[in-house]
């Protein structure tokens, strides 16, 4: 007897809703691939495994097996795949364009981030303007403070956020604890409502005006290295970086030149350009204080990003639409 189940594809792991995960066992088959690395998957995939697929659920560390959604392994995919659900804000690892081109809806997630990514934010934020990860390299020496310059107080300081989205205004809340004058720039104005309090500049004035740079844009051919040579000659000396983004925004060679001749002061960053890999000139350095990509890292936000997820598939199989299309394909 043939089932009226819809078939869907489980990229990756589900770690913490499984209650949520079986219950879509009532409206869906699950299908894991075998395959481990890319080549495996294509192959896998031509050779039918995953024929009449309706949907596919995705993690970030699940590119280990399949690589970049792209194109090329977009075209492998049966054309019965319409929905791919990603476990993530960031879909830098997606090509939106391939995607629709083969008539496949994205979904990725929006707001359950926010808070998380925020804290990590802010704490990268005190910690590099404080020099604490100096102080702490220092402890673990046997030396007390010795060589840990003095650090600067958050309050008063000028703060730019450069992508003032969900997680940059939940940053925005938390530096307003700091009394931070807070600046932002997006490609297009946001209401006062959103903006709460933050005043609009222009991408230079972005960055000579800020005291503290945060990166909280997405990654896209549009915004990699949007932090390079040219930009950190237009900041001001000493100034502080912070990274919860993406690693590829900033161009990691600039950004270790800029520490070397002091134009950076110190920095913050979850994020690499070339994960898990760090730059030899990040690692070497204590004034950069570094997190492996620890954003979302805590059981409440994961558990609460795969049941946004979850509930992305079960849209899709329940009503054909997505919960929270990626903003490329919004209104589709
Ligand atoms: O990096 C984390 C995410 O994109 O959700």
């Amino acid at each position: 007897m043939s089932s009226n189940k819809k078939k869907i594809l489980l990229l990756g792991e589900i770690e913490h809703a499984h209650s949520e995960w079986s219950s879509l066992g009532d409206i869906a088959e699950i299908i894991v691939p075998t395959a481990c690395d890319r080549a495996e998957f294509i192959q896998e995939s031509k050779s039918g495994a995953f024929d009449g697929v309706f949907g596919a659920y995705r993690t970030f560390l699940s590119e280990a097996i399949t690589g970049r959604i792209d194109e090329e392994l977009v075209s492998t995919l049966p054309k019965s795949l319409k929905f791919l659900c990603h476990n993530g804000a960031g879909y830098d690892q997606i090509d939106p364009e391939a995607c629709t081109r083969h008539d496949i809806r994205v979904s990725n997630i929006q707001t359950a981030v926010d808070d998380a990514t925020a804290d990590v934010n802010i704490f990268l934020i005190i910690g590099a303007l404080r020099n604490f990860n100096q102080g702490m390299v220092q402890l673990r020496e046997g030396n007390w403070l010795e060589g840990v310059p003095m650090g600067h107080d958050p309050e008063g300081k000028t703060l730019g956020i450069l992508g003032l989205g969900g997680i940059g205004r939940a940053l925005k809340k938390r530096t307003d604890a700091f009394d931070m004058k807070v600046i932002y720039h997006n490609r297009t104005r946001l209401s006062p409502v959103l903006e709460n309090g933050a005043e609009y500049v222009s991408f230079d004035d972005l960055l000579s005006r800020s005291d503290v740079i945060s990166l909280n844009l997405p990654l896209n051919s549009a915004t990699r290295h949007i932090i390079s040579t040219k930009e950190f000659s237009k900041m001001k000396d000493g100034v502080v970086i912070v990274n919860t983004a993406r690693g590829a925004v900033m161009d990691e060679d600039a950004l270790v030149q800029a520490l070397a001749s002091g134009k950076v002061r110190s920095c913050g960053l979850d994020v690499f350009e070339d994960e898990p890999k760090v730059h030899p000139g990040l690692l070497s350095n204590p004034r950069v204080m570094l997190i492996p990509h620890m954003g979302t890292h805590c059981h409440e936000t994961r558990t609460a990003m795969e049941c946004w997820t979850i509930d992305n598939l079960r849209s899709a199989i329940t009503t054909g639409k997505l919960k929270s299309p990626i903003p490329e394909q919004a209104g589709m």
